[in-house]
């Protein structure tokens, strides 16, 4: 069966083509990046898959299932979730209670278990914590636990945005430019922490724009350009060809 499969995408915003007969599949257990110039389509590419925007032709299939209608709560539990290049995170909160409001509901849904509520959620909430703990000690962020997130560095919100996608419990993680803004040691630490991931048995689609880093982390590399997929191949393929990265480097023509 394969895994992601986007098929004759197109998306336009007015007069803008944002997204053009945009067709490729990625694979399990691999960690795949988009590349490409400003403007390229990497974030609608993300945006169609999540279902932040609907195409307005082709469809999306996550394990042979039809997602393209599918709300982005389904998408999530069907097993594909995200980050944002904004972060977005709940800034007023904990760094506990930004993870636990990801968790995947799981425990508690039983109606049996109603008639048990006060002690039962209790229950639940304890093991929600624990579960929250796991993924906060995954990113390293255990000593930051109860801080608020906006009392963070930079480098450790976009852990944290990292520790939120794995509560999901997706599969499938969608990470926008997770080194985006970052020095050199919370760089590396983001580059252990993908390599981490999918060791973990995760599957990545990553927009990275860093082509130094895509060679660190990609088993291969999508590259687009004007809503375009030009190239689809083996990392060193991708970033070592001349022509795109005359596109790429000579701002877009
Ligand atoms: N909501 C929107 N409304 C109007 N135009 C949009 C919208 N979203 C994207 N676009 C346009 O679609 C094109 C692709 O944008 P997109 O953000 O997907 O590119 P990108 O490769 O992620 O760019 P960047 O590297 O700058 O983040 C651009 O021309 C952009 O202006």
């Amino acid at each position: 069966m394969t895994f992601l499969d986007v098929a004759g995408v197109n998306k336009k915003f007015g007069g803008i083509a944002a997204l053009t007969d945009c067709t490729f599949s990625i694979r399990s257990k691999e960690i795949s990046c988009i590349v490409g110039p400003n403007g390229a389509g990497k974030t609608s590419v993300f945006n169609v898959i999540t279902g932040f925007i609907a195409p307005d032709t082709g469809t999306i299939r996550f394990k042979g299932q039809d997602l393209t209608k599918a709300s982005r709560h389904e998408r999530i539990e069907a097993g594909i979730a995200r980050t944002f290049q904004n972060l977005r995170l709940f800034e007023e909160l904990s760094v506990m209670d930004n993870v636990m409001t990801c968790l995947a509901s799981e425990a508690g849904n039983n109606p049996l278990t109603a008639i048990f509520r006060p002690i039962h959620t209790e229950a639940i909430l304890r093991a929600k914590r624990e579960k929250a703990r796991e993924f906060i000690e995954t990113v390293g962020l255990s000593h930051k636990a109860d801080d608020l997130a906006k009392n963070l560095s930079y480098g450790q919100k976009k852990l944290l945005c990292v520790a939120r996608v794995l509560a999901t419990d997706a599969e499938l993680l969608l990470l926008d430019e997770p080194t985006s803004g970052l020095a050199a040691a919370a760089l590396d630490t983001m580059v252990e922490m993908i390599h981490k991931l999918k060791a973990s048995g995760k599957s990545l689609l990553i927009v990275e724009h860093n082509t130094q880093i895509v060679r660190r982390i990609a088993d291969e590399v999508l590259f687009f350009h004007r809503g375009t997929l030009l190239a689809q191949g083996k990392t060193e393929d991708i970033v070592s060809d001349k022509e795109l990265g005359s596109i790429y480097f000579g701002g877009g023509h």
